[in-house]
């Protein structure tokens, strides 16, 4: 038995490195996990945007499943950019053949520049056959409204909205921040299946270079759930390691710039009191 925790994550392609399972990859070697990866579409992308996405067919998704099922395991996967109803049929059929048991979905829809990264018809088939299935859900705001068919514009809807996505038979929902309207800080909002609720809050840190800010904490939260920890204790990880990112940017690219992997591990940061994360019950 391996002493390193081996993890998943089942995604897009990112060209452009900042996101998807480049990201997805960067974040797992940074927090000391092995990582395995499953592609679901060649993005070719950059800081600008999505020029073209080539979705791979259903064979091609199950194959690579297969390939992982039979050889590693895995203490926990991340699903990201899932793009069609069949990718994700897939996806949900393998984890229940393979008994996979902390599942993160990360319900990718729209990149920054406004590409589907999602078929709008496949919504149904994520709510149906994978929330059913995850340990987190981790949409950002505007995924989140289209999951539970509404608008979050306060504290209220946005409990509304979690109870909802709870509802479909996740064990847990995170709300992230990154859209909301506050210039001066971001909150997290985790709901549990047993009613427990937290705010993660930070600062907000004033920087472009957001691209793959959703991958990244999801990926943080994975690897950490994967060596042990809660599914508290992994937001909380998760959350200072994009903070670190996003504070110590790279200044990659002529658009939305990736944020820095290795900031969080190498413990610098050029703007020190940005990088605090308190949480509120
Ligand atoms: N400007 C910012 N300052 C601090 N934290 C941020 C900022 N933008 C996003 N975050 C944090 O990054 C994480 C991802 O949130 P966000 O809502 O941006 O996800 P996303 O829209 O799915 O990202 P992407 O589509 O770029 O992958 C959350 O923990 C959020 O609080
Ligand atoms: C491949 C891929 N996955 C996810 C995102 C969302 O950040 C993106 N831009 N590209």
């Amino acid at each position: 038995m391996s002493a390193i925790p081996q993890v998943l994550t089942i995604a897009g392609s990112d060209s452009g490195g900042g996101a998807g399972i480049q990201a997805d990859i960067k974040t797992f070697q940074e927090l000391g996990v092995y990582s395995t990866s499953v592609i679901t579409a060649v993005t070719s992308q950059n800081t600008l945007g999505v020029n073209a996405i080539y979705p791979m067919g259903r064979e091609a998704v199950q194959s690579q499943l297969q390939a992982i099922g039979e050889d590693f395991q895995i203490a926990a996967l991340k699903t990201g950019m899932l793009f069609n109803a069949e990718i994700i049929e897939e996806t949900a059929y393998n984890i229940n053949r393979f008994e996979w048991g902390i599942i993160v979905v990360d319900p990718v829809m729209i990149a920054k520049g406004g590409a589907h990264l999602l078929r709008q018809e496949a919504v149904a088939a994520l709510k149906q056959h994978l929330l059913p299935l995850a340990t987190v859900v981790t949409p950002n705001i505007p995924e989140a409204e289209v999951l539970c068919g509404m608008a979050i514009d306060d504290a209220m809807t946005r409990r509304k909205a979690a109870e909802k996505i709870i509802s479909y038979g996740a064990e847990s929902v995170v709300i992230k921040g990154g859209h909301g309207k506050d210039p001066y800080v971001t909150e997290d909002f985790y709901l549990h299946q047993s009613g427990e609720c937290l705010l993660f809050r930070s600062a907000r840190i004033d920087t472009t270079e957001t691209h793959g800010t959703g991958c990244t904490f999801a990926a943080a939260l994975t690897a950490e759930m994967a060596k042990g920890a809660g599914i508290k204790e992994a937001i909380y990880v998760a959350k200072r390691f994009i903070q670190a990112a996003l504070t110590d940017g790279l200044h990659i690219g002529a658009g939305h710039g990736p944020t820095n992997h290795a900031a969080y591990k190498a413990g610098v940061s050029k703007r020190e009191g940005e990088n605090s994360v308190e949480i509120y019950g």
